[in-house]
Order: structure tokens, then C-alpha cells, then sequence
């Protein structure tokens, strides 16, 4: 259907160098070639050129003070990308490599995976390129309210509610929101993934790494296998590799890999959760210092990968959660996995196989959850924080965490579904796309030409 590629070549006219935002739009934009042909009103509607274009695009510099008196300025973002659904919901990311065509691709994802869900959200995103590495307490706290000198005239709680993402946690949406809170003179669930003390909710910090493995339970439930006795690798050690492994250890797996920009671990006795998370929570360390603290245990440094590979998926294992970064699983990584008998990937991170690497796991018709599926419990979740904060309730951890159990199985029923729908059931690339597509499509619609 040419139209499909019409509208992708409009985009790279358009917004050039966004290389992260055109892979993520071509894989949407491909899915839906079936579901246009059955559909022509979404063409009539212009669906297609309205999904891709952003609401409303925030860029901004930021000025702050380093500890040595030094001046420093930062960029700025936040992409409220469509609000069919309900408020624009999404993390911000603070990484260097941070830039308009990555928050693009990540809001953009976000709008379908926000869909999935079947919670009132609407999907955006926002980032700086400011690095939280190496910085003091005090220098990530005046970054921290530098940012949201600007952005907090743009968020509130019915209109765009952020969270976290890689750079950000508990501690940065602190300091977020104690300066958005001085600045509205309000107290109000503006951000999720706040801090149990003061109106986060339970499981919320879990949810993510939990989702993914819930998600890859239900895969293989399907299939009539299970994780349990089963080498799992990860990938990452930030937030959601962590209660990726948390769980996988509930599920009776054994995940005996994780890793960070500079190398990777593995421990085939199982990763030392307690360790793991002693080292990046507390005393946010490198990898080089769980392999002091386990003998047993080989730190590989990435100069000493296999070239142009990500070591981590040459490790032998029945199913691998890459929980990192965008692009950080080629289709290198992807024979490697398959050749070593690998069945199962569930996506933690947003993107992170190369657009060959997916399509050599659904042509294997491996169990593969993409991002959008996979990682979708932690926003989820954090509509569940916006439900409590608005209706002024706590659940407890069982109850947040049985529902997110709920959601994701409902995330896999929902994509196989529309997947089965086109014919071909185990496609869940199809079928997350086509179904996140359908809701925010339908909803477009009825809420006219805006
Ligand atoms: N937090 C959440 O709730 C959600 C997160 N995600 C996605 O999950 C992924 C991880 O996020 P999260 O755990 O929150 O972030 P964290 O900042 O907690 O951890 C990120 C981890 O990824 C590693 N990493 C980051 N960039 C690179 C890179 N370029 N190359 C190799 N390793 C890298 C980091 O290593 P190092 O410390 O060395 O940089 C770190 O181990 C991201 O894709 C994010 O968008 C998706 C849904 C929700
Ligand atoms: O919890 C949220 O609002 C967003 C999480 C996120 O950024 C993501 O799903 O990628």
C-alpha cells in the first residue's frame, strides 16, 4: 500500500535526523497495512498523518550551577504526543544521549502502549541530555528544579502526569516535585513513582520488571512451557533489570546475567539480588564491584564482547528480558540467542531490538513480547498510583501487584487477539500494534477533528 510509505517518507522530510523516531513510526506504520485496507475510514479520518505528528512538542533550555560555581545549560523536552485516551502519560529520561528524536520515539511508543493497557492514559515523554553520572546529591536536586522551572507551567494532574526513566527514580521525581509543589502552591498527583512516604503507591518501583516477567509467563503459558528451572539473561541493572531478576527468582527461574554501559556480569550460582541492588540502589556502583564482592562470578568488560555483539546474548539461556536500552539486541545477538536455544524475549526496555533482530523472532515464531506489550506494567501501574492519589485511597503491595498480574495477562489476550484477527496468532508485534493502533484510532474519531 503505498500510502503507508507516503506518510513515512513525509515524516523523514519533515523532522529530519530522528533516526529512533522513523524506526518506531515504520514498524507501527507497517502493522497497519492490513488493518487500513479493512478499515478505510481510519484513511478518510487521516489518522495515520495526525497519530505521527505530536500534539504539542516542549523544548527548553535549563541553566543551573554546578559545585564548582560553574555555569551549566542542559536541554529541555517534553512531547505530549496524543491525548485521545486521557492525560499525556510518560517517563523522563535525563541521559546524554537524549535528543528530540529519541523522546519522540519514546512517546510515540508510548501512545500504543499507554493504549494496551486499557487505562485512560494518553501517551507522551520528556528527557534532558543532562547526565546524572558522577553528579553530587545537591547537583542532581538543582538540575532537578532548574527543569522544572519550565515544565511545571505545562504538567498537572488531569493534563500530563510524568514519571520515571533511565537517569530518573524515586529521588529525582522527588526533587521534581517538591519545586513544581512551591511553584502551583498545590499538592497533587502531578508525577508517579513518587516515593511511598508522600503518595506514591506500592508495587510501583516493582512494576515494570515485574510486568515483563508476568508477560512472559503468560507467552509461555500458551505454549505450554513455563520459566520455571529455566537460565534466564538480563541485560541492564537500573530499575527494571532489577525486579526483572526479583521475579524470575519468584518464577523459580535462575537469571545468572545483568550489565551496564560498561560490561556485563555473569553468575551462574544467579545474580545476588541483595547485592545487585545494594550496589546500583544504594550506592549506585559499577558492575566491577559485584565481581569483587563474588569470586564465583566473571565481569566480561565490553571491549571484550564478541565485535559488534552485546555479550550479554551470547550466554546460553531459555528466555532473555533485555532491559536497557534502545537497540541494545542486533540481529547478531538475535541468531546468537536463537542458536543457544533461547524460546522466549520479553521486552523490559522501550526498542531494544534492531528492526532485523524483531523480525527474525517472529519469522522463528519464538514467544517475543515487544516493548509496548512487555513493559507496559509500569505504566500501568502508575495509573493505578493516579486512581489511588485521586481517590485519596492506599492498596496494599498484593492488591497493586495482583492487578498488574491482571493487566498483563489482559495486554497478552488483547494482542493475540488482534493478532489471530490477521492471521497470524503468535505475531505479537502485529497485534500490540494493531490493537493499541485501534483504540486510539476509534477514539480520534469520535472526538472529532481536534
Ligand atoms: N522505569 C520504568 O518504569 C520503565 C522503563 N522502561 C525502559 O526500560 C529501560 C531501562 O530503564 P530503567 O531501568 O528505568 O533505567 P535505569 O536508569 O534504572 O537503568 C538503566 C540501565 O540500562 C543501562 N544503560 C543505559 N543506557 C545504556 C547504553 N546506551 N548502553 C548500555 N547500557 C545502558 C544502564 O547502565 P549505566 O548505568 O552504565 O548507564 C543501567 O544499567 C529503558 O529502555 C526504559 O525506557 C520501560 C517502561 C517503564
Ligand atoms: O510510568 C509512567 O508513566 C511511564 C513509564 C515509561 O516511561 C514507559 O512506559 O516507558
Amino acid at each position: 500500500m503505498p500510502y503507508v510509505k507516503e506518510v513515512f517518507n513525509y515524516l523523514k522530510r519533515t523532522s529530519p535526523s530522528q533516526c529512533e523516531f522513523y524506526q518506531a513510526a515504520e514498524e507501527v506504520l507497517e502493522s497497519l497495512r492490513p488493518l487500513m485496507q479493512k478499515h478505510p475510514e481510519y484513511r478518510h479520518h487521516k489518522i495515520i498523518e495526525r497519530i505521527v505528528e505530536p500534539e504539542r512538542q516542549i523544548f527548553f533550555r535549563v541553566n543551573w550551577v554546578d559545585d564548582n560555581g560553574e555555569i551549566q545549560v542542559n536541554k529541555g523536552f517534553r512531547v505530549e504526543f496524543n491525548s485521545a485516551l486521557g492525560p499525556y502519560k510518560g517517563g523522563i529520561r535525563f541521559h546524554p544521549s537524549v535528543n528530540a528524536g529519541v523522546i519522540k520515539f519514546l512517546g510515540f511508543e508510548q501512545i500504543f502502549k499507554n493504549a494496551l493497557t486499557g487505562l485512560q492514559i494518553g501517551g507522551g515523554k520528556g528527557g534532558s541530555d543532562f547526565d546524572p553520572k558522577g553528579k553530587s546529591n545537591n547537583e542532581i536536586m538543582r538540575f532537578c528544579q532548574a527543569f522544572m522551572t519550565e515544565l511545571y507551567r505545562h504538567i498537572g494532574p488531569n493534563t500530563d502526569v510524568p514519571a520515571g526513566d533511565i537517569g530518573v527514580g524515586a529521588r529525582e521525581i522527588g526533587y521534581m516535585f517538591g519545586m513544581y509543589k512551591k511553584l502551583v502552591n498545590r499538592y497533587e498527583g502531578v508525577f508517579t513513582g513518587k516515593s511511598i512516604n508522600w503518595g506514591g503507591s506500592l508495587g510501583r518501583t516493582q512494576a515494570t520488571g515485574y510486568g515483563a516477567v508476568y508477560f512472559a509467563k503468560y507467552m509461555l503459558d500458551a505454549r505450554g512451557k513455563s520459566l520455571e528451572g529455566k537460565k534466564c539473561v538480563v541485560s541492564g541493572s537500573g530499575n527494571v533489570a532489577i525486579y526483572t531478576i526479583e521475579k524470575l527468582y519468584h518464577l523459580g527461574a535462575l537469571p545468572i546475567t545483568c550489565s551496564d554501559s560498561k560490561g556485563m556480569i555473569i553468575d551462574e550460582d544467579g545474580i545476588d539480588l541483595e547485592l545487585l541492588k545494594e550496589l546500583k540502589e544504594v550506592r549506585r556502583e559499577r558492575l566491577t564491584e559485584y565481581a569483587k564482592q563474588k569470586p564465583n562470578a566473571k565481569y566480561i568488560p565490553i571491549e571484550e564482547y564478541e565485535e559488534g555483539t552485546n555479550g550479554v546474548y551470547s550466554v546460553p539461556c531459555f528466555a532473555a528480558f533485555p532491559s536497557a536500552t534502545q537497540n541494545e539486541l542486533n540481529l547478531k545477538d538475535a541468531k546468537n540467542l536463537l542458536a543457544n536455544g533461547c524460546e522466549c524475549v520479553s521486552e523490559g526496555a522501550n526498542m531494544p531490538s534492531t528492526p532485523e533482530a524483531v523480525d527474525l523472532f517472529v519469522e522463528e515464531k519464538i514467544a517475543y513480547g515487544p516493548g509496548k506489550a512487555a513493559n507496559a506494567g509500569g505504566v500501568a501501574t502508575s495509573q493505578l498510583e493516579m486512581a489511588q492519589n485521586a481517590s485519596m485511597v492506599k492498596w496494599t503491595f498484593e492488591e497493586v501487584d495482583a492487578k498488574l498480574s491482571q493487566i498483563m495477562k489482559d495486554i497478552f489476550d488483547t494482542a493475540t487477539e488482534a493478532a489471530s484477527e490477521f492471521g497470524e496468532p503468535t505475531n505479537l508485534v502485529l497485534g500490540a500494534n494493531i490493537a493499541g493502533f485501534k483504540k486510539v484510532a476509534d477514539a480520534m474519531i469520535e472526538q472529532g477533528l481536534v
